[in-house]
């Protein structure tokens, strides 16, 4: 990158060109879009700008180097953005709204962490595959109309959440509307994102309410939930998440979190973990609907490793076996990665390799979606390529240069569990069925702290064996 000091030493850091006294940098702006807003902004004024918004400084970067750096433990930590920090009404100090220094998020961590590691995937795989079963079922009952992706995606993975980590169903694929939950967490992430916008600011105390109603209506859904475990007969809890904490509370155990915490863990993994991965298997599906080679490749190799019957249940290892699906998973993250910033703080004064000074506090953002379209991915960034993911080609990039599932010790808890999950899912889709988008959608992104397709439906047909190559009989009808 090169870099132009100002008078003072430090990096001169473009803005866009049209600042308002006050306001800042509003031109132009659509506060339901600041991501994609910010994209083009890295376009036009390169891996490192600020935009101002009523006083407030966003340093925003998307520069592998500048990454890299902000990655050192040793110098920089988590920042909460003022979004981030607007989501602690629901979230509290659960892992994702926790500041690194309170106590809880160690004590979380050192507990929770053991509920995510590769072998207690094993542990989950099953409700998996049950749920992924359930949207087959929902999807053979849609006979021929396009189905809703984002929303059946959002079904079933606050489904498999539900389930997995809480031992509790939403019955999401009971429903005609979407589980009152996913509504209140909706319009707490609307709003956690929109907090920072000179237009949001004027509508109050309306807002206000509305925020406080939907923080209240989550607590009572999470409460419910923990006191039908603590009601219930302790003898064959399930081995859960909940279980996790509510065991480490009767065994005194040093890491043991109070009940209002196990409140803001509950509601903290019920949105972290299913949003983002809704997200990213519509995005996902929806690059496979418009690259029919890719489609193509990808269902031959799940017909190749899962076999030829309609109604498999994958084994545990047949999953991992999907290598060009997680290709498809991965390339997809790149594009539109569904958290898609995370912040970074200097823990003192520091200045970086490029010579930008950082006073102890100050932090800056990185913008995922643009440091994913950085010039080292070539100058075809923008082109949805799955082998980009060859780990021959991997090796050829800096390892900062993606970041889908943050940094360090904040990175993502349930990295594991989402691609197991995503792999699962895409893979049970393409066996069962051929999928048709509508001719003329054009993808719309909605932002609410994390990003989704919007308006985007598919046309779902069930395959037959014909239909897989060098099979012959038909497993239908
Ligand atoms: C494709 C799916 C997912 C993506 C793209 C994603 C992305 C991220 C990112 C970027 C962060 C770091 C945020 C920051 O530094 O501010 C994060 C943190 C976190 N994620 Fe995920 N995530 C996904 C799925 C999940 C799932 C399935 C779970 C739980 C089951 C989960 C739970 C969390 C939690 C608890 C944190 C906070 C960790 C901490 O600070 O200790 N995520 N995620």
């Amino acid at each position: 990158m090169t870099v132009e000091l100002s008078s003072q030493g430090t990096l001169a850091i473009p803005h866009p060109r049209r600042r308002v006294p006050i306001l800042g940098d509003v031109l132009g702006v659509d506060p339901g879009t600041p991501v994609q807003d910010s994209m083009r902004l890295a376009t036009e004024l390169g891996p490192i700008f600020e935009r101002k918004v009523l006083g407030k400084r966003f340093v925003i970067v998307s520069d592998p180097d500048i990454v890299a750096e902000l990655g050192d433990e040793a110098r920089f930590r988590k920042h909460l953005s003022p979004a981030v920090a607007a989501l602690r009404a629901i979230g509290g100090d659960g892992l994702f709204t926790a500041y690194s220094d309170e106590p809880n998020w160690r004590r979380g961590h050192n507990l929770l962490a053991p509920a995510f590691t590769q072998s207690a995937m094993r542990r989950y795989h099953e409700s998996m595959v049950d749920v992924a079963a359930e949207l087959g079922a929902h999807w053979d009952r849609s006979a021929g109309s396009p189905v809703d992706v984002s929303a059946d995606m959002t079904k079933l993975t606050l489904e498999t959440i539900g389930r997995t980590g809480f031992s509790y169903s939403f019955d999401s694929f009971d429903r005609d509307q979407p589980h009152p939950f996913v509504a209140s967490m909706v319009r707490a992430l609307t709003d956690a994102q929109q907090r920072v916008s000179p237009l949001t600011l004027l509508t109050g105390r309306r807002r206000r309410r509305s925020r406080e109603a939907d923080a209240a209506h989550l607590a009572e859904v999470v409460d419910a939930v923990i006191r039908s475990r603590r009601d219930a007969d302790g003898g064959d809890a399930p081995d859960d998440l909940l279980e996790l904490m509510l065991r480490a509370q009767r065994e005194q155990d040093p890491n043991r979190v109070d009940d209002l915490n196990v409140r803001h863990q509950v509601i903290t993994f019920l949105v972290a973990g299913h949003e983002t991965t809704s997200g990213a298997l519509s995005f996902a599906l929806y690059h496979l609907s418009r690259h029919p080679e890719v489609l193509a490749r990808a269902q031959e190799e799940v017909d190749r490793v899962w076999g030829p019957d309609a109604d498999v249940r994958p084994t545990y290892e047949q999953i991992a076996k999907l290598r060009y699906v997680r290709r498809v998973l991965d390339e997809s993250l790149r594009l539109w990665p569904t958290a898609p910033a995370y912040a970074r703080e200097a823990v003192e004064d520091t200045t970086l390799r490029c010579g930008h000074r950082m006073a102890a506090g100050d932090w800056m953002l990185v913008l995922i979606p643009a440091l994913h379209r950085h010039p080292v991915w070539g100058d075809d960034a923008d082109r949805f390529d799955p082998d980009r993911f060859l780990p021959e080609r991997m090796r050829g990039r800096p390892a900062h240069a993606y970041k889908p599932f943050g940094t360090g010790e904040r990175a993502c808890i349930g990295r594991q569990f989402a691609v197991h999950e995503a792999v699962l899912v895409l893979g049970t889709v393409l066996h069962r069925y051929d999928l048709r988008g509508e001719p003329g959608y054009r993808l719309r992104v909605q932002e609410r702290l994390t990003m989704m397709p919007t308006g985007f439906s598919l046309s779902v047909t069930r395959r037959h064996r014909t239909d897989r190559p060098g099979r012959g009989v038909p497993l239908l009808g």
